[in-house]
């Protein structure tokens, strides 16, 4: 993927508090439309009826997503990743549109990792010209703790790839705070939510209490993790947090930043974006239905409460359903 050379982006409000506000240049199944080569559409149900131990061990997570047993899920399967490039494109700005037209915003969340080869056409025309951008607000699912010019960064990835293609008010991108050790970035993080839940950018969930994006686009790793939350962690149980940190992280680098379960299930919209036969394994247990294992992956505990879960897959992801 072509990338932008980094360009260290001003500190505009060098003395706010809030540091991670620092602007940068940072159960209706979706319908196949023109634009969207066709995928096989399924409509399956999540399993979280499923108690095990580990949903004992996260019982606060276990509570949420007991409720979600009949909540259908929408899985759409790919050719390719060029097909669901297009559809995941469209997606995403008929949610945009639909947002921006009920609140005159839309909240973004992206992961790091192999999302932005799926986002690639959401950045060309025609919906580089036809998204209304100036109403998006941007933030990062899990952040590496490292500067926003390494190359382990998400911030980096997203802005090389995406946010240095689309005109985003820089003040509407809320990168971590890269000066501050994990445990402050994700405190940092969590005041600047709360921030904007108070300035009304954001709103509360009124069932759960935790902010509610309208959209977070979420990538898994092939051992089942999303975000920075990774199978048999405790991390998992966290349930008064809404961003917390890992500095044991089994993938590198060992220290993250990460929304919480309970902010990832207070969602509006959830994008679950997997490529690669890689993860066939994971994809299985989180939609074959019959999953033996008595420990849930923590892509098994991705259910809204009151938001809609669409899983765009290509036929690698998808080849164990
Ligand atoms: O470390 C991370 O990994 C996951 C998955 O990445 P992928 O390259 O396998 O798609 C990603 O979603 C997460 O945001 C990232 O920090």
């Amino acid at each position: 993927m072509a990338s932008t050379p980094f360009v260290a982006p001003p500190r505009l409000f060098p003395n706010q508090r809030l540091s991670c506000a620092i602007p940068f240049s940072f159960s209706t199944p979706l319908i196949p439309c023109k634009l969207n080569p066709k995928p096989i559409t399924l409509s399956c149900k999540n399993r979280y009826n499923q108690r095990s131990s580990f949903s004992r061990i996260c019982a606060s997570m276990a509570d949420q997503v007991s409720t979600q047993t009949l909540n259908p899920k929408n899985v759409q399967i790919f050719d390719n990743g060029e097909d669901l490039s297009v559809a995941l494109a469209k997606y995403t700005a008929d949610l945009s549109q639909k947002c921006v037209g009920k609140r005159g915003t839309f909240s973004v969340v992206f992961s790091g990792g192999s999302l932005f080869n799926s986002l690639k056409k959401l950045v060309e025309p025609p919906y580089v010209d036809s998204v209304d951008w100036a109403k998006w607000h941007v933030f990062w699912l899990d952040e590496r703790v490292v500067l926003k010019d390494h190359a382990d960064s998400n911030y980096k990835l997203a802005y090389d790839n995406f946010l240095s293609k689309v005109p985003i008010p820089p003040g509407q991108v809320y990168a971590i705070n890269d000066t501050l050790s994990a445990e402050g970035a994700a405190d940092d993080y969590e005041a600047c939510l709360k921030h904007l839940v108070e300035a009304k950018v954001l709103d509360l969930s009124t069932t759960t209490g935790f902010p509610r994006f309208d959209l977070l686009l979420v990538g898994m790793g092939p051992d089942g993790h999303v975000a920075s939350l990774f199978p048999g962690h405790h991390l998992l149980s966290e349930n008064q947090r809404w961003v917390t940190f890992i500095k044991d992280s089994p993938k590198p680098p060992p220290e993250r930043i990460t929304f919480t379960c309970p902010v990832i299930n207070s969602a509006s919209n959830i994008a679950m974006v997997i490529t690669g036969s890689s993860k066939a394994e994971p994809v299985r247990r989180a939609l074959g239905g019959d999953d033996e294992n008595t420990d849930l992956l923590p892509v098994q505990m991705v259910a809204p409460k009151e938001g809609e879960t669409t899983w765009f897959l290509d036929k690698g992801a998808a080849s164990k359903l």
